[in-house]
C-alpha cells in the first residue's frame, strides 16, 4: 500500500539551501517569512495566532498533531500560510478532538512539510536569522523557488493588521473557551467595565481574559479614529497584537498618539499593542534576528521574574526611549530586550509577551488585574 504521506515536497530557503521532505495538510505552494516556536503544546492556537499572518511556521517540538483539533481553541479565522513539522501524527486522540489535523490543515488551506530534521532547520535561522522560504508539494525547480522568494516582500515596512483586523465592530461579552480555561474567575466588581479594544489581529484568548476579569469589549477596526474610540465612552482601551511591522502601523500609532495626550483613560497593550504605545511615546523600533516564539521566555526586573509567552519579531529599543515620559517595567531575561514599559504619570501600560497566555504559562495574568484595578480607581 502506498503511504498517504510519503508524497515528496520540499523547503526552500532564500539563501538556496534546500530541505527535500514530504508534504501533509493542503497540496500547492506557501511562501512567507520562516520562523520557528519552541513551544510544546498548543499548536491549534499557536497556527491561528493572527500575529504569525504571512509567516511559516516550524515547531521545534519533533511531533505535532496528536491531540487533534477541538471547537474551542483556536484564537481566530486567520492563519498561518504554512507549517513545518519532524513528525506529525496521523492518529489523532484527545477526549477533546473533534476533527482530524490533517483535515483541518486541508479545509484550512494550510500547507504542512514533514520528514526534515527541524534542529538544522533552526540552526540556520538561528545563525542567519529569519529569512523567507518556500514550501511546495508541486514540482518546482529551485529557480522557479528562488523567483517566487525573491518576489516575496520582507517582513520589514509591511502593514499587514490592515489586512487581518475585523472591518465590523463588534462587542465580545461572554467567555467562549469555558470547557477547558482553569482560570475562569468571578471578576471582583460587579460593575461591568467597558474596553474598547483596537484590533489590530486579536486573539480571541485575550478578549476571553478581558471578560474572566469583568470586562466587555467592544473590538474596533484598526483605522478607528479617536472620535470612534470617545465616542463609546470606554473605562478602558485596549491595544491588540497583530501581524508585521510595527513602524508600518502609522494609523495605530496616530490614534495611540492622540489618546495618550488626550487624557486619564486607562490603556493597555499587548505585544504589536506595546510596539505601537512605544513608537507614539517617540520610541523606534528594530527587527530582531530571529524573535522570540515560545512558551518560556523569562521576563521581569529587579529578582521578580515571570515566565512568559511570546511571538514577537519585532522589539522597542530601549535607547529610542525618553525616560522623562516612559519607564522600562519588564526586560526578556534571555537577551535583555525591552519586555514592559509603563508611561510616567500616566495609566498607560503594556507588555511586548502574552499574557493571555493561549497556549502558555499563567504567571502574568495580574497584568489584566491591573489594568482592571487602574479602571475602578477612575470609576
Ligand atoms: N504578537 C504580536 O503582536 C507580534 C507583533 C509584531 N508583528 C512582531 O512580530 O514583533
Amino acid at each position: 500500500m502506498i503511504n498517504p504521506y510519503k508524497k515528496n515536497a520540499k523547503l526552500v530557503l532564500s539563501n538556496g539551501i534546500v530541505f527535500p521532505g514530504f508534504y501533509f495538510g493542503a497540496s500547492g505552494t506557501a511562501f512567507g517569512e520562516i520562523v520557528f516556536n519552541t513551544g510544546m503544546t498548543g499548536y491549534q492556537e499557536v497556527i491561528t495566532d493572527p500575529s504569525y499572518y504571512g509567516q511559516i511556521l516550524t515547531f521545534t517540538y519533533p511531533e505535532i498533531g496528536n491531540t487533534g483539533i477541538n471547537f474551542e481553541d483556536s484564537e481566530s479565522n486567520t492563519n498561518v500560510k504554512g507549517i513545518i513539522v519532524r513528525n506529525f501524527s496521523s492518529n489523532n486522540s484527545n477526549w477533546r478532538s473533534k476533527k482530524d489535523f490533517n483535515q483541518w490543515l486541508v479545509e484550512k488551506n494550510i500547507v504542512g512539510l514533514h520528514g526534515i530534521d527541524t534542529r538544522a532547520l533552526v540552526k540556520i535561522l538561528r545563525s542567519n536569522g529569519s529569512m523567507n522560504g518556500v514550501i511546495t508539494s508541486e514540482d518546482k525547480t529551485l529557480e522557479s523557488c528562488l523567483k517566487i522568494i525573491h518576489d516575496t516582500p520582507n517582513m520589514e515596512g509591511l502593514n499587514l493588521s490592515k489586512v487581518v483586523s475585523t472591518k465590523q465592530k463588534y462587542l465580545w461579552t461572554t467567555h467562549t473557551q469555558t470547557n477547558f480555561d482553569l482560570r475562569i474567575r468571578n471578576a471582583e466588581s460587579s460593575k461591568k467595565l467597558k474596553i474598547v479594544a483596537i484590533d489590530f489581529g486579536i486573539k480571541n484568548s485575550i478578549l476571553n481574559r478581558l471578560v474572566s476579569h469583568g470586562c466587555e469589549v467592544l473590538v474596533l477596526p484598526s483605522r478607528s479614529s479617536l472620535k470612534d474610540v470617545l465616542s463609546n465612552k470606554p473605562d478602558g482601551i485596549f491595544f491588540s497584537n497583530g501581524p508585521g511591522d510595527p513602524s508600518s502601523v502609522s494609523e495605530g500609532i496616530d490614534l495611540a498618539k492622540s489618546l495618550i495626550e488626550y487624557g486619564d483613560i486607562p490603556m493597555f497593550g499587548i505585544c504589536l499593542g506595546h510596539q505601537i504605545f512605544g513608537l507614539a511615546l517617540g520610541g523606534s523600533t528594530y527587527k530582531l534576528p530571529f524573535g522570540h516564539r515560545g512558551l518560556n521566555h523569562p521576563c521581569g526586573e529587579n529578582n521578580k521574574i515571570e515566565i512568559t509567552s511570546q511571538n514577537h519579531g519585532f522589539a522597542i529599543d530601549p535607547n529610542s526611549l525618553s525616560k522623562e515620559i516612559v519607564r522600562i517595567t519588564h526586560y526578556n531575561l534571555n537577551d535583555k530586550t525591552v519586555a514592559g514599559i509603563e508611561v510616567n504619570n500616566k495609566p498607560i501600560f503594556s507588555v511586548q509577551y502574552h499574557p493571555e497566555a493561549g497556549p502558555g504559562p499563567h504567571d502574568s495574568d495580574y497584568l489584566f488585574k491591573k489594568f482592571v484595578s487602574l479602571m475602578l480607581e477612575r470609576c
